[in-house]
């Protein structure tokens, strides 16, 4: 596959498929022993480390699937609307001013190799996941790249399936898709480290119609096994339509 040929989340495919919502609950990770949480991108609220409930026991298959005692270190889940606007919008605004000679549309869909436009954000679903590999002691394994190294500080190395890695990493993001592919995610192609299940990208990869996970805001009451039920607001499809 060539970057040509990957589907994006610019894709108007991606933007065309329903968002329905299951109104499944997302799940705090600081109360899932079996799974590690990074805490390189936490907010004072924990949002990053919320999930839903359905990721989170596919990640647990997924890790059992896992060669060697390997583990899941997961640095990023739900992620909250204005956070995602104000990533892509200095995403976008680095990439101008790195290549101005790049017209608009240009611009746009590659910033989309590396962050989401909001509307068919997938982090804010608590459907999308980021993480890496490391051992039971939680020391990282070699990847390639860092988690978030962009396509143009790695020359395209955050590519899933670059060449320009060395062997061990490569044998490592195979270790990592395998297992996780076998649980029902699917990875966006111009990042390794980012999988989800359930929302509008998983949809269109696996030819549902129609997303199980729509963008949610995250419920401040929670129980106390650390669930807390997507607050119902009906502002939020306004607020997340294509602009
Ligand atoms: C910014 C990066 N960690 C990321 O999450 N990118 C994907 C495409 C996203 O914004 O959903
Ligand atoms: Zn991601």
């Amino acid at each position: 596959m060539t970057a040509d040929s990957f589907v994006l989340l610019s894709d108007p495919r991606i933007d065309a498929i329903e968002a329905g919502d299951s109104g499944e609950p997302l799940v705090d990770l600081r109360t899932v022993s079996g799974l590690r949480l990074d805490r390189r991108y936490a907010d004072e609220a924990g949002a990053f480390g919320h999930l839903r409930e359905g990721v989170v026991s596919r990640l647990l298959d997924a890790q059992a699937a896992l060669p060697g005692g390997l583990r899941f270190l997961i640095t990023e889940g739900y992620r909250p609307l204005d956070r995602q606007q104000s990533l892509f919008d200095g995403y976008l605004g680095e990439l101008r001013a790195r290549y101005p000679e790049w017209p608009e549309d240009r611009v746009y869909v590659e910033a989309t190799k590396y962050v989401s436009p909001v509307h068919v954000a997938p982090h804010s679903t608590g459907g999308a996941v980021d993480l890496t590999l490391c051992t039971s002691d939680g020391v990282e394994l070699d990847m390639g790249t860092p988690v978030d190294a962009t396509p143009v500080e790695s020359a395209n190395a955050c590519f899933t399936a670059a060449g320009n890695i060395g062997e061990p990493a490569r044998r490592n993001r195979r270790a990592m898709s395998a297992a996780l592919t076998s649980a029902g995610l699917v990875n966006y192609p111009t990042e390794w480290w980012h999988w989800s299940y359930g929302e509008r990208y998983w949809a269109h990869v696996t030819g549902n119609s129609r997303a199980r996970y729509a963008p949610v805001r995250l419920n401040p009451a929670k129980h106390a096994d650390g669930r807390t039920r997507p607050a119902a607001d009906p502002a939020i499809a306004a607020e997340v339509r294509r602009p």
